[in-house]
């Protein structure tokens, strides 16, 4: 724009000049108005090879829709198979929205550290508006005082090492009974998936308002949920037409914010049943002491008194404690048990290392004990296991996509603000000039302790960097970590009859298995009152 106007200028004072010297000396015009053609021609070809040099490369696409027809639902594998072609940094046009496709760790590095700040924003999809009273939650609001409010709360009093700590019991509990559940099935098919969801879900549930799913209805409901939840952020993955041509938002051409209401008034029913219930106990000044007892006030009430505090300059609303409880549940749920499910296929795909873990189980708890939390310090071949599973299938292959508060440069490249940029975790994580055999299974390759997850190394950051790094990572390994002890060393996994396991994985903003895991438990503990 700038460079019309200060042509522009140029052009009219060219005008000027020609004008003056008309008459006063016609070969000196000549060679100014030659002199003057030539400069702009250069200036003009300067600065159309700058800025196409400076625009990432990518796919030309369409007019006007671009690359949107395109797109392969298996977003997290097009987008590899693109950037062999054009490389670390690509470009695609998406209708009315410029995406950015990030596969290289240095790259990586440049958004989720150098520009850390300009790209801490969200370019929130209308489905996400629609499961979180218009992104009023951590994950979709913008980086600001609201979003470092919201994350503190939570991080401080729901996900913090100290506050997990204080509610090991819950987790315990929940474990536990999904074991004598388990038991209570052995040498039948269990549907392991589902049945670390719920696990999973009733220990938030059960930190967020003391409340959890039992008896008949857990089956039934865990499954409900489930199908939920995995629908929910399906749909959060799915290109929409509305984000990408904003005009057409109000038609919802794909119908999925109207999914997505569906889905959401599940959980909120719940929610809503929920918060009456306590404010009516608390008009009534009734107890509200936690679900572990004393200490542990549970997390709604934290919220619904941190609410009355009106005097906070960012102050907590109701619409923050709805789009809070959904994180908690959605953020927390899919993606521990999903990546608990991917474990469980690998070890079933890889004996060897079914073997090697259980063989440490044995020595380290004893088949004459239960696994307690205490004991996943000291299980490095199963923390390595973990740490294979989610390299080889991080839950959120493409993060949650990240959009620049400002135009910046990216490996050479411009970025322009508002571009809604995926960082391919799930690429770089099989990136053969960083990981040997990349495609294999090999736990042993983290066993020397060189890579972590704190978001330092970007060859290797299933949970992020940065300002946005996951806020549940301590609840998410301990989780992870004491589901799959316990799985593996209170039964021998086997396939039903002529059955084989199947990695293929299926494309959301939350990976899933395509095919779920189906596995037949025999018990193995030397006590049988050691699974009541
Ligand atoms: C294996 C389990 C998990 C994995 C692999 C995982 C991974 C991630 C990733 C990659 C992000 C996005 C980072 C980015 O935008 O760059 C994220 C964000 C987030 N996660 Fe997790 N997560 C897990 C479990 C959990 C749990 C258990 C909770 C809470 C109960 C949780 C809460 C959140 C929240 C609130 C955010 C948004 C952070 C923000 O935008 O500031 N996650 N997670």
């Amino acid at each position: 724009m700038n460079g019309m106007r200060y042509s522009a200028l140029r052009y009219s004072s060219g005008i000027a000049l020609q004008t003056s010297f008309f008459n006063a000396n016609d070969g000196t015009t000549t060679t100014i108005l030659t002199l003057f053609t030539i400069f702009a021609v250069i200036w003009y070809t300067w600065m159309f090879t700058k800025s196409k040099k400076s625009s990432p490369p990518g796919p030309r696409g369409l007019p006007i829709v671009g690359s949107l027809p395109f797109l392969d639902p298996e977003l997290h594998t097009y987008f590899a198979s693109l950037s062999s072609t054009y490389g670390p940094v690509l470009k695609l046009q998406l209708g009315s929205k410029i995406g950015i496709v990030v596969t290289s760790p240095a790259s990586a590095r440049e958004i989720l550290k150098d520009h850390d700040v300009t790209f801490a924003n969200r370019d929130v999809p209308t489905a996400g508006l629609a499961a979180t009273s218009g992104g009023r939650d951590i994950v979709w609001n913008p980086y600001g005082p609201e979003w470092r409010m919201l994350r503190k709360v939570c991080v401080l009093k729901m996900l913090s090492n100290t506050t997990l700590d204080s509610v090991y019991g819950l987790r315990r509990r929940e474990l536990r009974q999904t074991i004598g559940y388990i038991n209570s099935r052995a040498r039948s098919p269990i549907n392991i998936g589902e049945q670390m969801f719920l696990t999973i879900l009733n220990v938030i549930t059960n930190m967020l308002w003391g409340g959890t799913v039992e008896g008949n209805e857990r089956a039934n409901l865990g499954a409900e949920f489930r199908q939920t939840v995995s629908e929910m952020t399906g749909l959060l993955g799915m290109p929409n037409v509305s984000d990408f041509f904003p005009a057409l938002a109000r038609f919802d051409l794909q119908g999925i914010v109207k999914k997505m209401n569906g889905l959401t008034a599940k959980f909120e029913k719940m929610f809503d049943v929920m918060i009456d219930q306590r404010l009516k106990t608390n008009e009534k000044g009734g107890d509200t002491a936690g679900p572990s007892g004393k200490d542990y006030k549970d997390f709604l009430q934290f919220l619904l008194q941190l609410k009355d505090e009106a005097d906070s300059k960012t102050p907590l609303t109701m619409i923050h404690v709805r789009a809070l409880l959904m994180d908690m549940v959605v953020g927390g749920s899919d993606t521990t048990s999903n990546s608990t499910e991917f474990a469980m296929a690998e070890i079933m795909n890889n004996p060897e290392v079914m073997k090697r873990a259980q063989q440490e189980l044995d020595e380290v708890v004893g088949r004459g004990n239960i696994v307690e939390e205490s004991h996943i310090h000291k299980l490095p071949y199963l923390y390595a296991v973990m740490k294979e599973t989610l390299r080889m299938h991080p839950a959120l292959p493409l993060l949650v996509p990240h959009c620049p508060s400002e135009t910046c440069t990216v490996g050479g490249y411009t970025i322009p603000k508002g571009a809604r940029v995926f960082i391919n975790v799930w690429a770089i994580h099989r990136d053969p000039s960083v990981w040997e055999n990349p495609l294999e299974f090999n736990p042993e390759r983290f066993l020397n302790g060189k890579w972590d997850y704190s978001g330092s190394d970007f060859n290797y950051f299933p949970f992020g960097s940065g300002r946005r790094i996951c806020a549940g990572i301590a609840m998410a390994e301990r989780m992870f970590m004491y589901s799959l002890a316990t799985l593996l060393h209170s039964f021998d996994w086997n396939l039903p009859e002529g059955k084989k396991v199947d990695l293929t994985e299926k494309f959301g903003i939350v990976l899933k298995l395509k095919t779920p895991l189906v596995a037949i438990p025999t018990p193995r503990l030397s006590d049988p009152t050691l699974y009541e």
